[in-house]
């Protein structure tokens, strides 16, 4: 019999299953609608009771009903064959038949954990695994690998060679794909890593590590559900561009819950983007700078009145600087935080002038407290307290850095005067372009110093609540939009995330790790990172030690990934060169996928850059599919995205420091030279020359950046 049929009929029996998972979806989807549909009828008893039952059951059906409707591509696509002669079937979500036996089981479920654990070498009863692939309904092909070969019975056939090779292959989207139906051994054993504690992921250039972190938040959500969709999970990653690009993954797992975040978006009320020189980002992100946030958060408003003088009753009262710069040292002693202690700088004035008062013996001087009172009421003193000490924003102090005389004062004995020079100017534009990612940790650090002005507590609205006024949230798309309601509302000011994923890792500074820190004082953690990879050209032992801090002591679970996924193997060899020149014994993963096309290096003179840029974007569009990454140095991104104007939605230009975590289908990277020189320099080169799967073509006007 010839390959082809045998894989036909190989195909005919797994369609013959999967027809039936779908068949029994189908139903399980009518009987969610008419659990649905009672549970509205359940109104009409009228008791509380029938409400609140009636309220849970429709959620309940109108959940298992979204989540049959989610159109799942690839719905079953895997298979063991075991040593106990039992098959299951492997799938986005777990599926019983009307006897309760399992059609499909969960990935995450311990009975799928064979399909990604076991090996040749050690089979785990795993005789055969089958990796079913298809588009929508349609089976269209298999791969398998026999594990246990002399276990296995007679006729037991064997087709394909690699499912995971075919899925590298396919061409990128704008968005990362998630890994369900391939994940391979050693991720599986980081995916499934104890949910407490930290669990730290190391590796190369397109080793999953992502892909591992984000499988890992979709596991501990099924694994213990109420913990971790009840506490909430944190996914922090670099930028804006990198969060777009994963936010597909989750939800293609059927997980909408996680909430996602870059570093310039962590903390509420700000979307930063714009970057700050390497140079002035390792200052910013020092920790050094929390001893200058913290003398601004004690100076004197810069334009604030320097003396009161006050005509009370034929007497005049008088506080001089001296006097207010007294009363507010002592208001702010012992690390007070400004924006709380506002009433205690308040009383103290009150004091001071009622002592003087008193002193000068003014005639029908009224008991303290009418003596306040009056004053009070005086629109002249009580624009002199709101100009004197009015409540602070953390932005607001921050724009006190933008002063080079304040800037000086705050830094001296903290900063040296060369890294004094460096950040001059660093604040000017925070006014009008708002902060730099580097600053958002700033005004976060800011936030804690100061503290915030007493409000009154606004009465959080449960969506689930069912009593007085019956707040009939009966649709599952109500439930989904009010608990994401929720969500943003806990945003504002929410710490207490049950996990904390962050990826990237080896770019977080140690200012900005303590912005996570927050936000995970009683999380476990998930880690992900490749300190070859960093752009932080701070002290590095400062970068241990607070993350250290923030990670507590927590049990630590650690796991290294060797392989390379992304890149072919003639591609990360360019990129292998280049890291090997800083550190040459750097263990680097191993890339498993050749194409046969060398990456090519062009050279051309200034004036011929542009078009020869725009020349090579083209000729990757005709070469590729998928998406085009032209990742330029960090100060020129504008002006090369002109030169590819027009060209189709594919092509996306970002800096390389932008290119972290993400894929192209093609690279043109363009002034290699120039990025090796740039902030982190032959690091961030890594990088870019990391980010392609098929084709890259490097391009610029000095050669000499290849080793
Ligand atoms: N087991 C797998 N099966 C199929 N594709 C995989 C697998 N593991 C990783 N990949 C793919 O390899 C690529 C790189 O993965 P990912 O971005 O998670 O790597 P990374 O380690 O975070 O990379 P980097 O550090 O370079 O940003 C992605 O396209 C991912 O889908």
């Amino acid at each position: 019999m010839s390959d082809t049929t045998v894989l036909e009929q190989e195909i005919a029996i797994e369609q013959q299953h999967v027809d039936r998972v779908y068949a029994r979806l189908a139903e399980l989807r009518r009987d969610a609608s008419r659990a649905e549909k009672e549970g509205y009828q359940l109104a009409g008893v009228g008791t509380f009771g029938a409400l609140v039952e009636r309220d849970a059951m429709v959620f309940h059906a109108a959940r298992r009903r979204h989540a049959l409707d989610t159109e799942y591509e690839g719905l079953v696509f895997g298979r063991l064959d075991l040593l106990t002669g039992a098959t299951h079937y492997v799938g986005r979500m777990g599926i019983r038949d009307d006897g309760s036996k399992p059609l499909v089981v969960d990935w995450r479920a311990p009975a799928a954990a064979a399909f990604y654990r076991a090996t040749p070498a050690d089979p785990l009863g795993v005789v055969r695994r089958r990796m079913i692939q298809s588009s929508r309904e349609k089976v269209t092909g298999i791969e398998d690998d026999l594990l246990d070969p002399d276990a296995a019975p007679e006729g037991m056939r064997v087709v394909g060679d690699g499912a995971l090779l075919a899925s590298l292959a396919k061409a990128t989207g704008r968005g990362m794909r998630d890994i369900v139906a391939t994940i391979q051994r050693e991720q599986d054993d980081a995916i499934r890593s104890p949910a407490s504690g930290v669990t730290i992921v190391t590796g190369g250039p397109g080793t999953g590590k992502t892909a591992v972190a984000l499988h890992r938040a979709a596991y501990l959500l099924y694994s213990d559900r109420s913990r971790f969709a009840g506490g909430g999970i944190l996914v922090v990653g670099p930028s804006g561009v990198f969060v777009d690009y994963i936010a597909t993954v989750l939800p293609s797992l059927g997980e909408e819950t996680a909430t996602l975040r870059s570093l310039g978006s962590l903390v509420p009320g700000w979307d930063a983007t714009r970057v700050d020189s390497g140079e002035v980002a390792a200052i910013k992100g020092s920790l050094r700078m929390r001893r200058v946030l913290e003398r601004a958060s004690h100076d004197a408003v810069p334009g604030a009145p320097t003396e009161l003088r006050l005509l009370y009753r034929g007497t005049l009262l008088r506080l001089g600087a001296k006097d207010l710069d007294r009363i507010r040292r002592a208001a702010l002693q012992r690390g007070a935080r400004r924006n709380e202690v506002r009433g205690h700088g308040f009383d103290r004035v009150f004091n001071d002038l009622w002592a003087q008062a008193r002193d000068a013996k003014v005639s029908g001087l009224p008991e303290k407290r009418e003596f306040e009172a009056e004053l009070a009421d005086r629109t002249d003193f009580r624009e002199f307290l709101k100009a004197w000490w009015p409540r602070f924003t953390p932005m607001r102090v921050l724009r006190w850095l933008a002063d080079p005389g304040r800037l000086r004062a705050y830094a001296n004995g903290v900063l040296s005067r060369d890294e004094i020079a460096t950040l001059q100017g660093s604040f000017d534009a925070l006014a009008t372009e708002g902060p730099t990612i580097s600053d958002v940790a700033l005004l976060d650090e800011l936030d804690e110093l100061m503290g915030r002005p007493r409000r009154p507590q606004k009465k959080s609205k449960n969506p689930f609540h069912v009593r007085d006024g019956i707040q009939e949230v009966s649709t599952f798309a109500d439930r989904q939009a009010a608990t994401r309601a929720q969500q943003v509302q806990r945003d504002e000011d929410y710490r207490d995330y049950a996990h904390v994923v962050v990826d990237e890792s080896q770019d977080v500074s140690p200012m900005q790790w303590r912005m996570i820190g927050r936000r995970g004082q009683y999380a476990s953690w998930t880690v992900v990172g490749d300190p070859a990879q960093t752009a932080w050209s701070g002290d590095p032992a400062e970068l241990d030690r607070s993350r250290d801090r923030a990670l507590g002591s927590r049990k630590r679970n650690s796991y290294a990934l060797t392989t390379n996924y992304r890149n072919s193997s003639e591609i990360f060899e360019v990129a292998a060169k280049v890291i090997r020149t800083i550190m040459p014994d750097l263990p680097l993963p191993s890339a498993v996928r050749s194409t046969g096309v060398e990456p090519a290096d062009v050279v051309t003179d200034a004036r011929g850059l542009p078009e020869t840029v725009r020349e090579l974007t083209e000729k990757q569009l005709s070469e590729v599919d998928g998406t085009i990454g032209l990742i330029t140095p960090v100060p020129r991104r504008d002006e090369m995205a002109e030169w590819v104007a027009g060209l189709p939605e594919r092509v996306q230009v970002v800096t390389a420091l932008e290119a972290k975590g993400m894929e192209y289908d093609a690279v043109v990277l363009v002034e290699p030279a120039q990025i090796a020189t740039d902030l982190a320099g032959v690091r961030t080169l890594y990088v870019a020359l990391s980010r392609a799967t098929q084709r890259l073509t490097t391009v610029g006007t000095d050669p000499g950046w290849l080793p």
